[in-house]
């Protein structure tokens, strides 16, 4: 019973079938088939806008030339200090920009503080040679630490960003588990609240491996062809990546994959955090928890084989992924609470 990251779990049946039939017969390569050319009319849709739409086959793909699409080399990004384009995407920002700065503030549950981005960049040496020059802001959403970010919070932090002149990107591998635990429209929560482009996340929401750049301001995406391709990220059968991306978006089964993470994540925190000595760490708004357990409930649930990444000394993090079993939910709390009464 694994709870390490929604990375673990498998493909969704729908997306699986995708596939097999995208499979019949041929098709154009490198991105002129019917499949890509119909997902941008559904991403178009969704977002109730024409979008300019990429798909590649990593987050950190996503992330990293989106944001080469919105920072020189010379520019900088401010990002959260535990933003994973910060912690755990090993430079790929920093390389596919030609060498922009990420400029980490804190924040509290994973989340910018509107006074911290705006101290910064008023603190930030605009015009002067010898430093980089504020370029673009960064927001995850769903968070690192599994909050969520309202459509007011990213317009109040894209206002700010704006008035320096800069532009926002939104790095989304788990956006749909934001929409669904807000339930907004995916529009309200992106470009209606400032966001120029965002890393659409499928892979760990249900497919196999893709994701998509979407561009709002598609003037922005004008040589983002280019920066794909010479990437590598330019997939000759892109139709396995657009065929995923469709049938994600399909009749909602985005949102209802996503819906049922978040309410396993839930389940999950409201049984740990009765438990004597249980301190949750974040606000859980969508598919991760973060808890200190005391460490023989920790040692024991290892050692009944549960997943789950040790974040800090007793600080557990948990996620769930859109086909966790309620059972295994179950399970586990019923293992920890065993455990806690000795
Ligand atoms: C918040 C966030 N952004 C981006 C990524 C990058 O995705 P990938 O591992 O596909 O590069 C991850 C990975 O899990 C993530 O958690
Ligand atoms: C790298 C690790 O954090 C991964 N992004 C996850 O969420 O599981």
């Amino acid at each position: 019973m694994n709870f390490m990251s929604d990375n673990v779990a498998g493909a969704a049946p729908e997306i699986l079938a995708a596939l097999t039939a995208a499979s019949q017969g041929t098709a154009p390569s490198y991105g002129a088939d019917e499949w890509t050319r119909r997902l941008t009319a559904r991403l178009s849709a969704l977002f109730e806008r024409e979008v300019a739409v990429f798909p590649v086959a990593t987050g950190t793909a996503a992330n990293a030339l989106a944001l080469a699409a919105l920072a020189p080399p010379w520019g900088s990004i401010y990002c959260h200090a535990e933003a994973h384009i910060h912690a755990d995407e090993c430079g790929a920002p920093e390389m596919y920009t030609g060498g922009a700065k990420l400029v980490p503030l804190d924040g509290i549950d994973g989340k910018l503080a509107p006074d911290t981005l705006s101290a910064a960049l008023e603190r930030a040496p605009k015009g002067f040679v010898h430093a980089v020059q504020p370029a673009a802001l960064s927001l995850t959403q769903a968070t690192e630490a599994g909050t969520v970010y309202s459509p007011a919070e990213v317009a109040a932090l894209s206002a700010i960003a704006s008035r320096h002149g800069l532009r926002v990107h939104m790095d989304g591998a788990r956006f749909a588990n934001a929409v669904a635990s807000l339930g907004c429209s995916p529009a309200d929560v992106t470009w209606r609240a400032g966001v120029d482009v965002l890393s659409f996340g499928a892979t760990k929401n249900g497919a196999l491996g893709a994701e998509a750049v979407v561009f709002f301001d598609r003037d922005l995406s004008a040589d983002f062809g280019y920066r794909r391709k010479r990437a590598a990220h330019l997939f000759s059968k892109m139709r396995f990546l657009s065929a995923q991306l469709e049938a994600y978006v399909t009749d909602g089964l985005w949102l209802h994959l996503a819906g049922h993470a978040n309410r396993m994540a839930r389940r999950l925190a409201d049984g740990l955090s009765a438990l004597p000595g249980a301190e949750p760490v974040h606000p859980v708004e969508a598919n991760e928890l973060f808890i200190a357990l005391p460490e023989p409930v920790i040692a024991g649930l290892e050692a009944a084989g549960f997943g789950f990444y040790r974040w800090n000394g007793s600080v557990l993090r948990l996620v769930t992924a859109w086909n966790t079993e309620q059972a295994h939910v179950d399970a586990l709390v019923a293992t920890a609470a065993k455990l806690s009464a000795g």
